[in-house]
């Protein structure tokens, strides 16, 4: 689907009145307008008018990687000529981002898609649902500013997928959750009719989403793959696209699948997430309640009654510290950046300082 020079529709990709005028300083020196469909090192495929061009990313890399470029940007692209090829100039400012903690150690953030308005969590009802893990995933949607439905895949291997959609509805208040299997190609209209104007796929490795986003645009259009490369015969998803659904339903973005999902400046999305928990806790006799044995525990007693379960309010704490501990470590980190430009500032202007006296001296 790369480079074609057919004229295309920005509208089937979101395109509005909205982002022409926040687009209108960048037209005015000559750029066009894309929708970033896949990044990668470096380059990344960006749908223009024009067709999808490759286009350079190195004048809108920062060193903060939330605000790397990233599927789903809309983006102001110079054209290029001759052997000068295309290149991304700026972003424009984003509607939403999903952005989960970074795969590493260190605490920095990987935008998983930009400028979604539903999330769409997939979750495999081949195997026992990991309760906790759809919980973080819903912090993470809701925090990304779009909405979050859960979709609950393969269900033509699941003699009790109403038994589990049950489970699933009662951690996830208020979100949508469908029953879907894209081999049988059932629940795929329900699905579709809860989408926005642009969706993202998220879950874990071999959920079924790439088969799921196929299904859904109704060709084979994400690339999965038996592979044996890594030695483990998994399906792997390499890319990351961003396709336009049929009927201009909107966009559908596809996400790698992910091993584990840290939370980051989650606390919002935390509090939708519990707002059960938050609702009884205030009705606590302390307004500081711990809900660790205090007298008149409104949590306490909701235990007690089998209303809220103690993995819950575990998975409620767990999530609580864990997104604390990621604040302090961002801390800590912006503290060692600011260290290292002060000493770098000081480095420079003594060495200035050093010249000077050597060419007093001359
Ligand atoms: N029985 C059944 N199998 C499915 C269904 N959807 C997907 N699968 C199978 O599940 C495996 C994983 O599917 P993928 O679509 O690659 O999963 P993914 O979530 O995109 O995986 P990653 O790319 O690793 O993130 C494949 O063997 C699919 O054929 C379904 O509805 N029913
Ligand atoms: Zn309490």
């Amino acid at each position: 689907m790369s480079s074609s020079s057919a004229s295309v529709d920005l509208s089937r990709y979101g395109w509005d009145e909205d982002w022409q005028s926040a687009f209108a300083p960048f037209a005015a020196q000559g750029l066009i307008p894309g929708r970033v469909a896949r990044v990668d090192r470096g380059l990344c495929d960006v749908v223009t008018s024009l067709g999808t061009l490759r286009a350079d990313t190195a004048l809108v890399t920062p060193r903060d990687p939330v605000r790397i470029v990233c599927t789903g940007d809309w983006a102001a692209v110079a054209e290029g000529v001759a052997e000068i090829g295309a290149q991304v100039r700026a972003l424009l400012p984003r509607r939403t981002a999903v952005i989960r903690s970074g795969a590493s150690r260190r605490s920095l953030g990987q935008v998983l898609a930009a400028n979604v308005d539903t999330v769409v969590i997939a979750v495999s009802l081949a195997v026992e649902p990991d309760l906790g893990r759809v919980e973080r995933f819903l912090a993470l949607a809701w925090e990304s500013g779009a909405t979050p439905v859960v979709a609950l895949t393969k269900a033509d291997l699941a003699p009790d997928a109403q038994l589990i959609r049950a489970d699933i509805e009662r951690i996830a208040p208020d979100v949508p959750v469908h029953v879907v299997s894209a081999t049988e190609r059932e629940g795929l209209a329900e699905l579709r009719a809860v989408l926005g104007e642009g969706t993202v796929l998220v879950g874990q490795s071999g959920v079924g989403k790439s088969t799921l986003a196929n299904a859904l645009v109704g060709e084979d259009a994400m690339d999965v793959r038996a592979i044996g490369v890594d030695g483990k015969g998994r399906h792997t998803t390499t890319t990351r696209e961003l396709l336009p659904l049929p009927g201009g339903r909107g966009v559908l973005i596809d996400t790698p699948g992910l091993r584990g999902v840290g939370v980051m400046d989650v606390a919002g999305g935390l509090q939708q997430v519990f707002a059960d928990i938050d609702r009884l806790a205030a009705d606590c006799r302390f307004a500081d309640c711990g809900h660790l044995g205090e007298p008149e525990c409104a949590v306490q007693r909701a235990l007690d009654e089998g209303e809220l379960s103690y993995r819950r309010l575990d998975s409620y704490r767990k999530l609580q510290r864990e997104n604390q501990w990621m604040a302090r470590r961002a801390d800590v980190r912006l503290r060692a950046e600011a260290r290292r430009a002060r000493i770098e500032r000081d480095r420079h202007w003594r060495g200035r300082g050093r010249d000077a006296r050597a060419n007093r001296q001359v």
